[in-house]
């Protein structure tokens, strides 16, 4: 899209091609998922939910707890549970957990109830730069935390790209990353049938 379009525009423009859908940002731990979703929703004026927030919140315990205590399974069954009931009661923007879009019932949900997804790609220096700050992330309590990383980029990246947009996070401003999100979603209009069809209901 033209560099000339001023910001409240691609605004306008992206809150009209997005429509009535989520907006679903999908990618791995530390690509920017939770903090570039909040200032998208805003931007767009739409609610905003973190589905590991969600989770902690529902589950009164945190993601650490419900790994140890009931493995990641129950989680990813959780995970899907929660993010099918927001995805019900939308439209929202909605920050996924790093491993949620790679769960295939997960993906099924997301892809079933037509949300918009977008992935927050990012290399693996500013994935450990962001990660390595916390130690949050259960996945990574490995004994090289840095190489597990890669293998998951590796094994995930190809499931992200799946993706309807996908924008690379980096070491710039978090406005500049929206702005590119933005910009990607004015390029995705509603197809004219659901468009349509929504009208007719
Ligand atoms: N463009 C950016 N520039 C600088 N810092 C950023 C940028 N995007 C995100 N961050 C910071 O990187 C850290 C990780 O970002 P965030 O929590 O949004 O990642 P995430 O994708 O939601 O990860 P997780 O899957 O673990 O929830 C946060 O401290 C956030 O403020
Ligand atoms: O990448 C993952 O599989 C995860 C990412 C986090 O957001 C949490 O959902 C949890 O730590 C698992
Ligand atoms: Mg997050």
């Amino acid at each position: 899209m033209s560099e000339v379009i001023h910001d409240d525009d691609v605004v306008t423009l992206a809150r009209r091609a997005l429509g009535k859908r989520d907006l679903v940002f999908v990618g791995l731990m530390g690509a920017g998922k939770s903090a570039i979703g909040k200032i998208a929703a805003q931007a767009l004026d739409i609610p905003f939910v973190d589905s590991d927030h969600e989770i902690e919140r529902v589950s009164r315990m945190t993601i650490n707890e419900l790994f140890a205590a009931y493995g990641e399974p129950e989680f990813r069954a959780l995970e899907t549970r929660v993010i099918e009931r927001l995805l019900k009661t939308g439209p929202r923007v909605i920050s996924t957990g790093g491993g949620a879009f790679i769960n295939d019932n997960t993906r099924r949900v997301i892809r079933d109830m037509g949300a918009l997804t977008v992935w927050i790609n990012a290399d693996l220096e500013t994935l450990w730069a962001r990660v390595s700050k916390r130690d949050n992330r259960p996945l990574l309590k490995t004994a090289n935390p840095r190489e597990t990383l890669a293998n998951l980029m590796a094994a995930r990246y190809p499931i992200y790209a799946e993706a309807d947009i996908e924008v690379m996070s980096r070491d710039a401003k978090k406005e500049v990353i929206l702005r590119e999100v933005l910009e990607a979603v004015a390029a995705h209009a509603v197809p004219a049938s659901i468009q349509e069809a929504d009208h007719a209901g």
